[in-house]
């Protein structure tokens, strides 16, 4: 199985290359899907520490307001980032599970925090989506309507994207138009599709099903000859 890992800085454009990834039919497994969702673990640790201050008047995590209470003070990021770890890894890796069980032999990881949360061990190839610093300060105030003081504490309180596109095998520049993007995007679906290297074929669903058959019929020759 190869699991591709693809990130990068906030609004740099990961969400928009992941649905061109889901529109060519490759599964994607998002990081923080439902960590927050109301009753779960994620959400009780998360109210418990924070409180219930946090909470829309349905149960739900208000995320605009943790989002200002976390993206403005170092040590509450490093709080609920420790709190959420777990149950984001955990995640993650039954979403892997589901996939592997349904045969799949190529995903891609969506984890904005890859590198942060050293997650990046799990991945390869390693796609960083990187845009230019005054590209991502603007579509982030954009869409976010936000100011540019907010905007910028947001994107300091990750690693920088120069650092990221480093240490990627793989570097999406998404600083220009949507074309150029679509046209870079189909270079690296082709790198991405190639077929499994050994390694990533013995780990894949059909991989160890063959391993497990010829030990089988190893094993069965084996008993049968005198
Ligand atoms: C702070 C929260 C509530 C804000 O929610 P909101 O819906 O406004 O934003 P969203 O989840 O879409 O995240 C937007 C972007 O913010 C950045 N971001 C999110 N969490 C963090 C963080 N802890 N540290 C730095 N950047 C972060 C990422 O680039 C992400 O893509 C939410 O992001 C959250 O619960 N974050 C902690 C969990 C986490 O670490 N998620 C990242 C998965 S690896
Ligand atoms: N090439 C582009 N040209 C113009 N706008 C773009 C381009 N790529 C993305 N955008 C816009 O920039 C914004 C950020 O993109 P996107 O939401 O995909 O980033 P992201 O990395 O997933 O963000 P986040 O980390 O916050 O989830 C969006 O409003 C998106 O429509």
């Amino acid at each position: 199985m190869r699991i591709v890992g693809l990130t990068g800085g906030i609004a740099s454009g990961k969400s928009t290359v992941s649905n061109l990834f889901k529109a060519h039919g490759i599964p994607i497994v998002d990081a923080d899907i439902n960590v927050l969702k109301k009753g779960t673990g994620g959400w009780k640790k998360v109210v418990a520490a924070f409180g219930e201050d946090i909470l829309l008047e349905n149960g739900e995590v208000d995320r605009a307001k943790l989002g200002q209470i976390v993206f403005s003070d170092p040590g509450r990021r490093q709080l609920l980032n420790r709190l959420l770890a777990p149950f984001i890894s955990r995640g993650i890796l039954m979403e892997v599970l589901k996939l592997w069980i349904k045969g799949c032999s190529i995903i891609v990881l969506d984890v904005p925090l890859l590198f942060e949360a050293k997650m990046d061990k799990w991945t390869k190839p390693i796609v960083v989506v990187w845009v230019d610093p005054k590209t991502q300060l603007q579509r982030l105030m954009i869409r976010d309507g936000s100011m540019e003081e907010d905007a910028k504490s947001r994107i300091n309180a990750q690693m920088s994207l120069d650092l990221k596109r480093s240490q990627a095998d793989i570097v999406i520049d998404n600083t220009g138009s949507l074309e150029a993007l679509h046209e870079q995007f189909q270079k690296v679906l082709t790198q991405i599709t190639m077929p499994l290297t050994w390694t990533e074929f013995m780990l894949s669903r059909k991989g160890v099903f063959l391993t497990l058959f010829s030990i089988f019929v190893g094993v069965a020759i084996c008993k049968r000859s005198p």
